[in-house]
């Protein structure tokens, strides 16, 4: 049996500016659009490989090396329409092989937690999306193909890019203009870094999706997060990062992290995502700021506790002095070069909370990345079509 095989590597991104709402969950259309910086690779990625034959019986999902239902409306709805641009490319040149009418195998495996507020999910149906139009040798352009990505899980389309990324929200009601853009490739602004807090916590009590739906439906602030302050905000982000202004960028996604905690608090019921960790560490880097003199790093945080800090290459000596004072405990500080850290002398010591340790479990620290790569790592046996 020929068996035909695609591989590839996803990132995880993380928003600047939210997307938080959705005008058509089916669809996964968002009410606002957002903006996100992709992560390194190096430290965060879904590696993705895909298998057609003839011979397979079902569409088959392993992830992580489990067998994995892909029976979710929204992977049935990436299949069908990778499987209708395909007949496309079938229909142009009818001497390939029916790719888009055989069963698909998947098998990816994410080098960090899955469903463990992380973005898994972002970096998964990425990653998906992309193998299979990789297989499939779709001319779609990235945006094309985000678009099936963002019927997956909304955030996903943009995983599509590197660098910083923009998720357009559109406006036509068959999301047909509600994809990812580039705003600037990994090389424009390469020195952007990321500090990611990972909070103890339990396990998430509300999803993303039903979140969003519960804000949708109840809260009044929400209005006016997406018709007075997301419309403007998103122009001005798009802005800094052009501009290389690092400041102002870090202004602009600590507001929006902290207007759309408060969205999801004025949600009824009320939705909490943050616990007194984060609220700790959004005092800190407020106090840190104050100390600098300037903005040199600002806070994030998704559907859960974990902070996301961005900073500036150049200012890593005093951002991760002072959050390796704190945490200089925790897993994750392997690569670091302590002897460069230093705490800023202006950082007035009554403000460090050491009571905060125990609430940070470990830190992963990386730095803007690039989109998808393709890889000749595959982890399916081309003989049999099954995971390796
Ligand atoms: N590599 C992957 N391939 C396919 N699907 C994946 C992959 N990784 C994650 N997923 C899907 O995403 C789901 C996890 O999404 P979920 O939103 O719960 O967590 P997360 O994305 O890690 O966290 P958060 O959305 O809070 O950042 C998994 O249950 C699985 O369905
Ligand atoms: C807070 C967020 O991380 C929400 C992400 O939501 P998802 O993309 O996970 O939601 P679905 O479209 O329902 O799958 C903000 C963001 O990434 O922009």
């Amino acid at each position: 049996m020929s068996v035909y095989t695609a591989s590839t590597t996803a990132p995880v991104n993380i928003a600047t500016l939210k997307y938080w709402g959705k005008r058509d969950k089916s669809l996964n259309l968002p009410t606002n659009s957002s903006i996100s910086v992709t992560l390194s690779q190096d430290d965060l990625r879904t590696l993705t490989s895909v298998a057609t034959s003839s011979s397979f019986t079902e569409d088959q999902l392993w992830l992580n090396g489990t067998p994995e239902s892909l029976t979710s409306e929204r992977t049935v709805a990436c299949l069908k329409d990778l499987r209708a641009l395909r007949t496309a490319v079938e229909a142009r040149d009818t001497s390939l092989p029916k790719f888009s009418e055989w069963k698909l195998h998947i098998v990816s495996e994410n080098n960090f937690p899955t469903a463990a507020g992380l973005a898994s999910s972002a970096a998964g149906f990425s990653a998906l999306v992309k193998a299979i139009a990789k297989l499939y040798e779709l001319p779609e352009s990235m945006s094309e193909i985000s678009k099936i990505a963002r019927k997956g899980s909304g955030s996903a389309c943009r995983s599509l890019f590197g660098g910083y990324v923009a998720w357009e929200m559109g406006s036509e009601v068959d999301g047909s203009d509600s994809k990812a853009v580039e705003v600037a490739p990994l090389e424009h602004w390469p020195s952007m870094k990321a500090a990611i807090l990972v909070v103890s916590a339990d396990k998430k009590d509300t999803p993303s999706t039903s979140g969003m739906q519960t804000t949708v439906a109840t809260s009044d602030l929400f209005q006016h997060r997406i018709k007075n302050v997301v419309p403007t905000r998103f122009i001005e982000m798009k802005e800094t990062i052009l501009n290389k202004d690092f400041a102002k960028f870090a202004e602009l996604t600590m507001k929006d992290s902290n207007s759309f905690h408060a969205v999801c608090l004025d949600s009824y019921p009320p939705i909490k995502y943050l616990n007194d960790t984060s609220m700790k560490v959004i005092k800190l880097i407020h106090t840190l700021n104050a100390a600098a003199g300037e903005t040199i790093a600002a806070y994030t945080f998704d559907a859960g506790p974990n902070a996301v800090i961005y900073y500036l290459e150049e200012n890593e000596a005093v951002v991760l002095g002072l959050l390796h004072e704190l945490f200089g405990g925790v897993a994750g500080w392997e690569k670091v070069d302590k002897e460069q850290l230093t705490l800023l002398k202006a950082f007035p010591k009554e403000h460090l909370d050491y009571d905060i340790t125990k609430g940070v479990a470990k830190i992963i620290l990386t730095r803007v990345g690039p989109g998808p790569q393709d890889t000749e790592q595959c982890l399916i046996n081309k003989e049999t079509g099954l995971p390796n």
